[in-house]
């Protein structure tokens, strides 16, 4: 047994699965997962020293690599300070400025400890706010465990086959109503049908939890026109696009302002961190200005609020965007002519920094075309690459991170692992 495996055995004898996410679990590419040491720059280091480049990024935090020294200084300085206080703390308001400075559509923002308590918080704020209970979301787009938002979710729901309605009072889901992401038409029909009852609409601008989908021209802009025109907020979950497709996230990119934005991940520096934010209007609706409830020991921790403001500080500062477009393109163009020379039945997709494989040949375009994908072959490719040292997301239905810690010399070796891990799998299409 190696190392890993010897303390996969022992996690699950006292953590369900072994895992404290279902996500980092392997079991949908047959393999167990790997105990992580370590993290520097772009790679992590398993607990028998075995080296790996890294395209998980702790799931998108990670977005200028492990162990930032910046990051790291000012940690250690806050915890000198202390940890926790449960009182308010200037670092709290440093970090809000800097979102509400980056993000247009940001008034004021409320920060919580996790970007499932951020998407809780902002249908609880929508349905205050506007006196209705119907939230309509988006097949495979995943916004973390809330009760109202597993019904058709991505992410490792749709990774492990999990009906996501286990647990969950069926008047609950059944508030929630799905539609296909991409499909305008689809949402017309539930407007038209539920006028009056729907308070919000909320997706992934770009999905990356059944895998990198962007969003067809003027979908965004058009979903912006359809939820004003009905009095329906619009809520943009930004937890994984947010501060990583540009510094204004997603929302920047396409032009277009929701009502609500929901953050985490790089807010937090890689530290446990969410946060929700929108109009004056509707921010006032929160405790104790206003009527909506929602409070958390722990929220604007200190430790992750130094971490977040020291990340954006350096987002803001450098080139970093224009850098990671470019090793994204880089990378996608190398892996497209690897399918190309190999014919290999497979698409890359790619908003950024942000990239997935699809083992099809259907344009992967939303939730059902995503599953056309061959998930044997993903698993099988996932393999290949892990044996050649290159750490991906264990499931087809996740995005893989790059960070600006990647060097091109290893954006290079990850173009040729994958042409090697291609050229193994093309037997099993
Ligand atoms: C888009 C999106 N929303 C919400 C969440 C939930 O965040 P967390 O895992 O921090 O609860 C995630 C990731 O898990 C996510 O990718
Ligand atoms: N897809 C999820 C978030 O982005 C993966 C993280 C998790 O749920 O553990």
């Amino acid at each position: 047994m190696s190392n890993s495996e010897e303390a996969f055995a022992e996690a699950k004898k006292v953590i369900p699965g072994g895992v404290n996410s279902p996500a980092r679990a392997f079991s949908a590419v047959d393999n167990e997962p790997i105990f992580i040491e370590a993290g520097k720059g772009s790679k992590v280091y398993d607990i028998e020293d075995n080296e790996y480049l890294d395209y998980v990024g702790s799931w998108g935090p990670m977005i200028l690599g492990y162990n930032h020294p910046q990051i790291v200084e000012s940690l250690q300085g806050q915890v000198k300070k202390g940890t926790s206080f449960g009182a308010p703390t200037q670092v709290e308001t440093e970090l809000a400025e800097l979102i509400i400075d980056a993000v247009d559509s940001i008034a004021k923002v409320r920060m919580v400890n996790s970007g499932t308590e951020a998407t809780m918080s902002a249908l609880r704020l929508a349905r205050g706010y506007t006196g209705r209970d119907k939230i309509v979301k988006l097949e495979g787009c995943y916004h973390g465990h809330g009760d109202s938002l597993l019904v058709e979710a991505g992410s490792g729901v749709t990774t492990l086959g999990i009906s996501g309605s286990s647990g969950v009072p069926n008047d609950i889901a059944s508030e929630t109503i799905v539609a296909p992401y991409n499909d305008l038409e689809a949402l017309e029909k539930i407007f038209n049908k539920y006028q009056d009852e729907i308070a919000a609409v909320i997706l992934e601008p770009v999905t990356g939890n059944m895998g990198v989908i962007e969003p067809h021209d003027e979908y965004l802009e058009n979903l912006r026109k359809m939820t004003a025109d009905n009095d329906i907020l619009l809520i943009f979950d930004e937890v994984m696009t947010g501060f990583r497709l540009s510094y204004g996230g997603a929302q920047e990119l396409y032009e277009v302002e929701p009502d609500i934005t929901t953050l985490g991940k790089i807010i937090g520096g890689g530290l446990p961190v969410g946060a929700y934010g929108g109009k004056k209007e509707i921010m006032e609706y929160v405790a104790p200005e206003g009527p909506v409830y929602q409070a958390g020991t722990l929220s604007g921790n200190p430790l992750a609020m130094k971490a977040g403001a020291e990340t954006l500080k350096l987002l803001k500062q450098s080139d970093v965007y224009a850098s990671l477009e470019e090793k994204g393109a880089y990378l996608a163009e190398g892996f497209r002519n690897n399918i190309e020379s190999l014919g290999i039945k497979a698409q890359i997709s790619r908003v950024g920094s942000m990239f997935s494989i699809f083992f099809t040949d259907t344009e992967v375009v939303d939730y059902q075309t995503a599953q056309t994908s061959n998930t044997d072959v993903f698993a099988a490719y996932f393999n290949q690459m892990l044996k050649q040292g290159i750490y991906l997301p264990p499931s087809q239905f996740e995005a893989n991170f790059i960070s600006n810690a990647h060097t091109e010399d290893e954006l290079k070796a990850t173009i040729e692992a994958n042409y090697l891990a291609l050229k193994k799998v093309k037997k099993l299409e």
